[in-house]
C-alpha cells in the first residue's frame, strides 16, 4: 500500500519508508546551476571535504545569468568552472546549452524511480518521468556534494485526476494553471502530487514537464506522472543508466484528491501577483501589454515554439517580444524547422538558450508599471523587474497577445 514517493524513498533509504517518516536517502543525481553552485561550493569548501562523493552524479548547467551579465557574475562563474575541472565533474554544461530543467531530461538523467535533487525549486520538473525530483537550498546541496546523502521527511501524497480531451489551442499549460487555481498556491505544501487520468496520459513529455514543473507553485515537494510508453520512448537511447519504474499501489494513501474535467477548458491566464490567481482568457482579454516572453523551463520546448510559430506565422508583433528556446538542441531543431525565421519575420527577438528574463536578471527586465505576458511559472511582484506586472499563459496565448498588443484568446487570431 505505497505511493510512488514512498516506494522511491524506500529504495533510496534502504528500508521501508512511509509518509512522515524521517529518512536519510542516497541521491541518484544532484544538480546545481550557476546561480546556486556558487553558494553550494562555498559551503562545500567550508566543510573541508576534499573531493565530491561521485563526480559522475553531479550535473552543473550554466543557465541563470549566462552569458555573464557583469564583472561579478563573470568572476563567480570563472571560479565554478575551475572547481568543476578540479573535481572532475564531466556533466558540466556551459552557457548556451540551456536551462537546467531541460538539459537534465534531454541528456537522460531524469528517469523513472530515481531520486534527483537540484539546488533550484523547479527541480520537480523531473517528476514528469516518474522521478522524485525536488529542490533544496545551497547548503543542503553542499551536504550532498560531500556525502551523496540527504535527510527527508517522506511526503504525504495528493492525487490529481484530469480527464477529457484538450480543445483546439488549449495546452498542458492551461491544464496546469487550472489545476493550480483549484489546489491553490499553498494547497499542496510539502506533499507529493501524483497525476492520473487520460488527459495526463495524452500529454507528450514536453507537456508533462510543463505540468510537473509547476508543482512547486502549489507548494508541492514533487509532482509525479507515472511513467508509460511515452516516457520509455523518450528515454530510449537517452537514459544514462538502467532504471526501474515504480507505481503506486491501488490502496495507497492520499491525503486529498482532485478531479478536473478538461473537455470545456478554455485557455487560462494567471494574473498578478499570485500564480493561483487564475481565470479563463475571456475574463482578462483586452488587457494592454508592453512585452511578451516565450521561453523558460515551463514552456521553452520545441512543441511550445511550434505552437507559437503556428500563431505568429505571417503576422507581426505589436509589442516587444522575446523568444528563448529552453536548450541549444531545441534551438537547433527550431532553426531546422524554419520556426526561428517565422519569429524573426514577425519582429520577435531571439535570446541565448537559458532562463533569460524569467527572474528579472537580464535579457528583458521590465520597467516600473510595465505589463508582460509570459510563458513562465511565476508572476510574483517584482520578479521580472521592480513595479512590473506579469501574466502567465501558454505559448499560443502569449503569441496571440503579442500580435494584438493585448491579452488575446489564441483561438481568435
Ligand atoms: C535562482 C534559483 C534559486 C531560483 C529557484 O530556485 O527557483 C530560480 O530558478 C527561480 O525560478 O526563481
Ligand atoms: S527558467 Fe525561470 S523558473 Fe526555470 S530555472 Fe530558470 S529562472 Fe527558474
Amino acid at each position: 500500500m505505497s505511493t510512488i514517493s514512498e516506494k522511491i524513498f524506500s529504495r533510496a533509504a534502504g528500508k521501508e519508508a512511509k509518509a512522515n517518516d524521517f529518512v536519510i536517502a542516497d541521491i541518484d543525481y544532484a544538480m546545481a546551476h550557476d546561480g546556486t553552485s556558487i553558494l553550494a561550493v562555498r559551503s562545500f569548501r567550508q566543510m573541508e571535504v576534499e573531493n565530491v562523493w561521485d563526480p559522475s552524479r553531479i550535473v552543473i548547467p550554466f543557465d541563470h545569468l549566462a552569458p555573464a551579465n557583469s564583472d561579478t557574475t563573470a568572476g563567480l562563474q570563472k571560479d565554478i568552472r575551475g572547481w568543476v575541472r578540479q573535481q572532475g565533474i564531466r556533466n558540466f554544461y556551459d552557457i548556451g546549452n540551456g536551462i537546467c530543467h531541460q538539459v537534465l531530461p534531454e541528456k537522460g538523467f531524469a528517469m523513472p524511480g530515481k531520486l534527483i535533487v537540484g539546488a533550484d525549486s523547479h527541480s520537480c520538473t523531473y517528476g514528469a518521468f516518474g522521478t522524485f525530483g525536488t529542490g533544496v537550498g545551497a547548503t543542503d546541496m553542499a551536504e550532498i556534494f560531500a556525502s551523496g546523502k540527504l535527510w527527508f521527511r517522506v511526503p504525504e501524497s495528493i492525487r490529481v485526476t484530469a480527464e477529457g480531451k484538450l480543445g483546439e489551442r488549449v495546452y498542458a499549460k492551461d491544464l496546469t494553471l487550472k489545476i493550480i487555481g483549484e489546489v491553490t498556491a499553498s494547497g499542496a505544501t510539502y506533499k507529493a502530487v501524483e497525476f492520473y487520468g487520460d488527459a495526463i496520459e495524452d500529454l507528450s513529455m514536453a507537456g508533462r514537464m510543463t505540468l510537473s514543473n509547476m508543482a512547486i507553485e502549489m507548494g508541492a515537494k514533487a509532482g509525479i506522472v507515472p511513467p508509460d510508453a511515452t516516457t520509455f520512448e523518450y528515454l530510449k537511447d537517452r537514459a544514462v543508466s538502467d532504471y526501474e519504474p515504480v507505481y503506486s499501489d491501488e490502496d495507497a494513501d492520499y491525503v486529498a484528491q482532485y478531479h478536473i474535467d478538461v473537455n470545456s477548458l478554455e485557455p487560462q491566464v494567471a494574473c498578478p501577483h499570485e500564480v493561483d490567481n487564475v481565470c479563463g482568457v475571456s475574463g482578462i482579454a483586452g488587457k494592454k501589454l508592453d512585452q511578451a516572453f516565450i521561453g523558460t523551463c515551463t514552456n521553452g520546448r520545441l512543441e511550445d515554439l511550434e505552437a507559437a510559430a503556428e500563431v505568429l506565422e505571417g503576422n507581426e508583433v505589436a509589442v516587444r517580444t522575446i523568444i528563448i528556446p529552453a536548450s541549444r538542441q531545441i534551438m537547433k531543431e527550431a532553426a531546422r524547422q524554419g520556426l526561428i525565421e517565422i519569429f524573426l519575420d514577425a519582429g520577435a527577438t531571439m535570446g541565448t538558450p537559458g532562463c533569460g528574463p524569467c527572474l528579472g536578471g537580464h535579457m528583458g527586465v521590465i520597467g516600473e508599471g510595465e505589463v508582460c505576458i509570459s510563458t513562465a511559472n511565476r508572476n510574483f511582484r517584482g520578479r521580472m523587474g521592480t513595479g512590473g506586472y506579469i501574466y502567465l499563459a501558454s505559448p499560443a496565448t502569449v503569441a496571440a497577445s503579442a500580435i494584438k498588443g493585448e491579452i488575446t484568446d489564441p483561438r481568435k487570431v
